[in-house]
């Protein structure tokens, strides 16, 4: 047991929860993992003990925190394919509004009060600004980031009403992997574009395609800000770190404040690699804003964040490396070394 205590860390099975999981160990607090293993994987769970459980099961997750004498919870649990949460935006209020509510009750029911929440850039919708402050939050352009947008503000209800400390931490587009190779990106499907495209060199996706080349972006293709999923973990301890000195909470963006087209990203990841990407061109995928961009200067301020290990080339490396180990029999087949 770390000597901090213990963090529950719910979607601690995930990519971003894995890798905050190992960084919560690194801090010195125990990481218990609550995850449902939908999207998840067991080998995932390194650092502490595995609860398969529910987020939306407020008994277990009571439970859970009073057998463990959880000190504050982070909160990956969520489906988060923007895409998907347009044709079944049900899905979406389930899982990720009405299993919020369960585990804050949970929570309430064991007198945990403490939240470091994962929100998202989507919370912008077509924000038509670049880069995005904290304060431009909605309206929203798809159920992913409605249902993202709708904790937050239950969240500023128990904030109010219960005495909760909550943090919302907007992470843009998560990406690359821990040094270590144990954990990366790995779902099935794979729906993220640098995964996508280093599964498609790899032979493992038969049509990556660049959604969009009509964009009003320089190169017609849309923008995001990538960030190197050790610069969320980073932040995620700082976050939990001012919960327990008995800061409020508060909102804030996680990105680096530079943005990159899909264009950009395929020849990043052709000259890294030093391989040709398959590639074709289809239309817009739904629900998809042209631009999305952090201003980040709110979490660098206030919780010291650093974009340290965001640079293109340490992204398209480490997600590489992993993948290459994610997908060995592949490999092989393919000669990639
Ligand atoms: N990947 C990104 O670029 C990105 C960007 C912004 C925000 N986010 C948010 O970060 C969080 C983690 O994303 P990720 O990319 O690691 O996704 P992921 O799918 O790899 O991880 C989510 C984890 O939550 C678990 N889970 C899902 N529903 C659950 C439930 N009802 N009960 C218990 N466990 C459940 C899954 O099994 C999985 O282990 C999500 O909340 C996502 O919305 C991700
Ligand atoms: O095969 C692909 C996959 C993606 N894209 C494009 O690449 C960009 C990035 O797409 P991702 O699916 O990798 O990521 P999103 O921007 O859709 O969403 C991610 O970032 C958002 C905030 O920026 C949310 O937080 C969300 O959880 C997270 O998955 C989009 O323009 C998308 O259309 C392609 O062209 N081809």
């Amino acid at each position: 047991m770390g000597t901090k205590g213990a963090i529950l860390v719910a979607g601690g099975a995930g990519y971003i929860g894995a890798h905050c999981s190992k960084a919560v160990a690194e801090a010195g607090f125990t990481p218990i993992c609550y995850d449902n293993l939908t999207t998840g994987h067991r080998g995932f769970v390194q650092w502490g003990p595995l609860v398969v459980g529910d987020i939306a099961d407020s008994i277990k997750v009571a439970d859970t925190i009073r057998q463990y004498d959880v000190q504050a919870v982070m909160h990956f649990a969520a489906s988060s394919a923007v895409g998907e949460s347009v044709a079944d935006p049900q899905k979406y209020y389930l899982n990720n509004v009405a299993g919020s509510l369960g585990l804050l009750q949970g929570m309430r029911e064991a007198g945990c009060g403490r939240l470091v929440f994962s929100s998202t850039g989507a919370v912008y919708g077509n924000a038509g600004r670049d880069p995005i402050p904290e304060s431009a939050a909605g309206p929203t352009v798809n159920p992913y980031g409605r249902s993202k947008y709708m904790i937050e503000q239950i969240l500023s209800d128990y904030r109010a009403a219960y005495g909760f400390s909550a943090t919302a931490l907007r992470y843009f587009n998560a990406c690359g992997a821990d040094a270590s190779g144990l954990i990366g990106e790995l779902r099935d499907p794979e729906t993220h574009l640098i995964p996508r495209a280093l599964m498609a060199i790899l032979g493992h996706v038969p049509d990556f395609a660049i959604f969009g080349t009509d964009y009003e972006t320089p190169d017609g293709t849309a923008v995001r800000d990538y960030i190197h999923v050790d610069d969320l973990a980073g932040a995620h301890i700082a976050a939990i770190a001012r919960l327990l000195e008995g800061h409020p909470g508060g909102a804030y963006n996680l990105g680096t404040g530079s943005g990159y087209s899909v264009r950009e990203i395929v020849d990043a990841i052709r000259n890294e690699t030093g391989e040709q990407v398959p590639l074709i061109y289809r239309e817009r995928r739904p629900g998809d804003p042209p631009v999305l961009v952090a201003d980040p200067r709110r979490a660098a301020q206030e919780l010291g964040f650093e974009a340290g290990r965001s640079d293109l080339g340490s992204i398209i490396r480490s997600a590489w490396a992993w993948h290459q180990k994610a997908h060995p029999r592949i490999a092989r087949q393919t000669g990639v070394s």
